[in-house]
């Protein structure tokens, strides 16, 4: 740490202090994420991985790696400095002004390049949120905060990566099943809806609320006066069964909107996504060096997995075991226990027949003008996890979210105002798009998921417990 001066503590996140320092000899400002080592040798090896796996990520959209090295307990991870800060603090300077729809399609174009580098190398980031990404002074945007890019097994780290932003999680997570390379694509979506509204998709008064919109994906629809091209792409990215969401591959090269995308990308992020086609390999070398520096050698051992090296200690347990599953559960209990909630009322979702996201352009409205009965979403939330989340309500456990103690707003997003703002939002304006809830394959699209999940609901159920 002698080599840098410090400039400013920038902020506080769940793992240890962000700092802003300036390199000594350079003179060029870095910041430095300090992340507290536990005692625990297992756990330790999972607090390196960040810094392991930001050294292999190298992508102009990517937040640069420059070093890592450990003090007092602490591990530093010196990273590049992206003076223009976090998209969510851009997003609320905007207050009411929207942004142009080419900023929109550039910043998006860019995080999809780089959330499709990482998923090449078979890495997901299961915490892509406007606050995760950053600008640089010359309005680049860089991907960073890979901290819950593995899986971190202490509880608090469990929630942070899962349900610390619940505002971004994909419905399959609450249906507790594995996170996937779609499960990224869901918040991507989250986080291009946040760009075009300056509002979140998901907005909710409750727990129960938030969850139940995510999982059938009712969402207020974008505004007309978008391209079509990405009114569909959202659409499609909040297609609730993650099959049916393009991949990052497809949203770049064979979607409706790729060449929209294409057209905002700068030529060197292209290249560097044409050259992602092929297979990637680690860089052995500088895995070693980052090892070396982390006093963690044992870190740089790599098996193949289809052709990508993968150091061992990027990858869960490849050890088989059974995958935990909810119970099912009779959902009547679940209804019953809803029974309040006006957005799960079926009569308030069909009987909204106003045109949704698109709809100008030939998708279908929420009403069923031909009188078939279309398939809806039949799935709910467990109700362990709903009766938990009751709980959950008056603690403030999560970094992301105030929860205001018998507050009338009890979970307040990250786009909330902090006074007046109907989270949950005029209630006629979200329909549910019934065109989503059909199946379609998408055959081009290759699916890569968690290998060995925890039962982060078990997690969350002790660090509630605990309280
Ligand atoms: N490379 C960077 N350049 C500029 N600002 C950064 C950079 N990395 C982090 N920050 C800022 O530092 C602060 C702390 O970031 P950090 O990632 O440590 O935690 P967090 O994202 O606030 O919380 P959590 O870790 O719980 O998600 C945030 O305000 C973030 O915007």
């Amino acid at each position: 740490m002698e080599r840098y001066s410090l400039h400013k503590v920038i902020g506080e996140g769940s793992f240890g202090r962000a700092l802003l320092v300036r390199c000594k000899s350079t003179q060029e400002k870095y910041v430095v994420k300090e992340i507290q080592l536990p005692k625990n040798k297992s756990k330790l090896e999972n607090s390196r991985r960040e810094a392991v796996l930001l050294s292999r990520m190298k992508h102009p959209n990517i937040v640069a790696f420059r070093e890592a090295f450990e003090a007092d307990d602490l591990l530093c991870i010196v990273m590049e400095y992206c003076s223009g800060g976090d998209l969510l603090q851009r997003i609320r300077q905007q207050k009411t002004t929207q942004f142009c729809v080419d900023d929109v399609l550039r910043w998006f174009a860019q995080m999809c390049a780089a959330a499709k580098y990482i998923h090449d190398k078979r890495v997901l980031h299961r915490d892509l949120k406007s606050k995760n990404i950053f600008l640089t002074d010359n309005g680049t945007i860089k991907l960073g905060d890979f901290g819950s890019a593995c899986v971190l097994n202490s509880s608090k780290a469990y929630a942070h990566a899962y349900v610390g932003t619940p505002y971004y999680v994909a419905p399959e997570i609450w249906d507790n099943k594995p996170y996937n390379n779609k499960s990224d694509v869901w918040s991507l979506g989250c986080v291009l809806y946040e760009l075009c509204t300056l509002r979140h998709p998901f907005q909710a008064s409750s727990w129960k609320s938030l969850i139940l919109k995510v999982c059938r994906g009712a969402y207020p629809p974008l505004p007309n006066y978008l391209p079509y091209e990405l009114q569909y792409l959202v659409k499609q990215m909040f297609k609730t069964n993650p099959k049916d969401r393009p991949s990052l591959h497809t949203i770049l090269t064979c979607h409706r909107v790729s060449k929209l995308l294409r057209t905002h990308l700068p030529c060197q992020a292209i290249e560097t996504e044409e050259r992602g086609r092929r297979p990637g390999r680690w860089n052995r070398e500088e895995g070693m060096k980052v090892a070396d520096l982390l006093g963690e050698k044992s870190l740089i051992k790599t098996s193949t997995f289809e052709g990508v090296e993968l150091p061992e200690a990027c990858c869960e347990s490849r050890e088989p075991g059974p995958r935990k599953q909810w119970a099912t559960e009779p959902s009547d209990t679940v209804m019953q226990m809803l029974a309040n909630a006006s957005l799960i009322s079926n009569d308030s979702m069909a009987s909204d027949s106003r045109p949704l996201a698109g709809s100008t352009h030939g998708s279908v409205s929420a009403g069923q003008k031909d009188g078939r009965q279309r398939r809806r979403w039949d799935k709910d939330p467990p109700e362990r996890l709903l009766n938990m989340l009751e709980k959950a309500q008056l603690q403030r456990a999560f970094s992301t979210f105030l929860i205001n103690k018998g507050g009338d707003d009890p979970l307040v997003g990250p786009l909330s105002q902090p006074q007046g703002d109907n989270t949950d939002g005029p209630e006629p304006e979200v329909a549910v798009d019934e065109d989503r809830l059909q199946p379609r394959s998408d055959d081009e699209d290759t699916d890569f998921e968690e290998e060995h999940p925890s039962d982060w609901i078990d997690e969350l159920d002790k660090m509630f417990s605990e309280h």
